[in-house]
């Protein structure tokens, strides 16, 4: 276990084999007063109190200090999933202890049977991660996470534990395999570990490479060339990073690749115009050009032309309404009257295809019409 014996850490202890390994190898290579352990109890199992001893016990044993916080609450009234909620939890106690302390470090003992069951997950459930597997290291509210024994297997972690004679607590959910997790686990051989880490590390490698390139990428303009200039995973890469950038990273983030498959599929199609809407997001394929706006950005007005207020009479650039009759009224959706108004013994719609108007120049127009007539009475290019 590489650690470094200069710095201070704030151990994650949940009495497991895992977190007990972790302190009993960290005791060996850093004082006693450098290490602060802590112990969650959810009080959420039977045996919950059975974990917080197995902790008092190592602890008084070893002389390592421990701090417990005792969880008190009706888990009837849990809204969100346990899990989620249980990790925020013990992480804020980790943040606190460690800002008392002025520790420098978290220690997390993930092992390396953890970071596959991770990748495989993320594999399975076909979505696009940033990184695959658990990560050395990681920061959470501005604190280091470190995970020192991500290259031990499990079978490694039990064998030391039995030589020598130290005691843990079995974690009762983790035979239980309705959970995903649980069930990956209960399939997988530390056999395979060695090749499947291989192909993770590929995989890493492939996304720091993609990652490179969207960064250069990024600032531009999307174009459909772009799309058509790359392939496969970078363009879902890209798109994903283009939309989290402009901000809609929620409407993605547990979205499966398929969902990134299908708006490229139509983004790069040969149809000169397409209109995709997920949620806020409107997505445009004008010929060459690609759009994404939030809708909520973009301002629709449609109304008597006398009833417009100052604010709007700048929006649409009107300083003068002299001269227009009463059935007068303006708007900038054009999409709405498409094939409704008439402009040059066309429809709408007809002279924007012809004369080439971008899908986004065509909102920023006004149109002024008469409602009875349905003519479009100001000039549009
Ligand atoms: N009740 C607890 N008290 C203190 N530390 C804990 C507790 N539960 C878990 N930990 C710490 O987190 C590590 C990972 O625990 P576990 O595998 O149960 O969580 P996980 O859901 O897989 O991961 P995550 O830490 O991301 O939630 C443990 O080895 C230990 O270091």
């Amino acid at each position: 276990m590489k650690i470094c014996n200069k710095k201070k850490y704030v151990v994650g202890l949940s009495g497991g084999p895992d977190s007990i390994f972790l302190l009993d190898n960290l005791i060996k290579k850093v004082k006693k007063e450098k290490i602060i352990a802590c112990h969650v109890n959810y009080n959420f199992r039977k045996d919950s109190n059975v974990d917080q001893k197995i902790c008092e016990d190592y602890c008084k044993k070893n002389n390592i200090d421990l701090r417990t916080k005792v969880v008190d609450v009706s888990y009837d009234n849990l809204k969100q999933n346990f899990e989620a909620w249980a990790r925020e939890l013990r992480y804020d106690f980790f943040v606190e202890v460690l800002k008392e302390n002025q520790f420098d470090k978290i220690l997390i003992a993930h092992n390396m049977n953890d970071d596959i069951e991770t990748y495989i997950m993320q594999v399975e459930k076909k979505i696009l991660p940033k990184y695959y597997g658990l990560k050395k290291q990681t920061t959470y509210k501005n604190c280091i996470v470190y995970r020192p024994i991500l290259e031990f297997k499990k079978s490694e972690i039990l064998e030391y534990l039995r030589r020598n004679n130290i005691h843990y607590a079995v974690d009762s959910t983790n035979l239980d395999i309705k959970y995903t997790r649980n069930k990956i686990r209960s399939t997988i051989d530390e056999n395979a570990f060695e090749e499947i880490l291989i192909k993770k590390n590929v995989e890493n490698k492939k996304i720091n490479q993609y990652t490179n390139k969207i960064n250069k990428l990024i600032t531009e303009k999307i174009t459909k060339k772009t799309l058509l200039n790359n392939t496969g995973e970078f363009n879902e890469r890209f798109l994903f990073s283009y939309l989290e950038n402009k901000g809609f990273g929620e409407l993605i983030y547990s979205r499966k690749k398929n969902f990134l498959k299908e708006i490229l599929k139509q983004l790069k199609s040969e149809k000169s115009y397409v209109k995709i809407a997920i949620g806020n997001l409107l997505i445009i394929k004008d010929r060459e050009n690609l759009y994404f706006e939030n809708i909520k950005n973009m301002r629709i007005i449609d109304k008597n032309i006398f009833d417009l207020d100052e604010e709007e009479k700048r929006f649409f650039k009107l300083n003068d309404l002299k001269g227009f009759e009463k059935d007068t009224f303006i708007t900038n959706n054009w999409e709405k009257y498409r094939s409704q108004l008439i402009y040059k013994n066309k429809k709408l719609s007809d002279f924007y295809k012809k004369n080439k108007i971008s899908y986004f120049d065509r909102f920023s127009t006004p149109i002024i019409y008469n409602k009875t007539s349905k003519n479009i009475l100001n000039n549009l290019l």
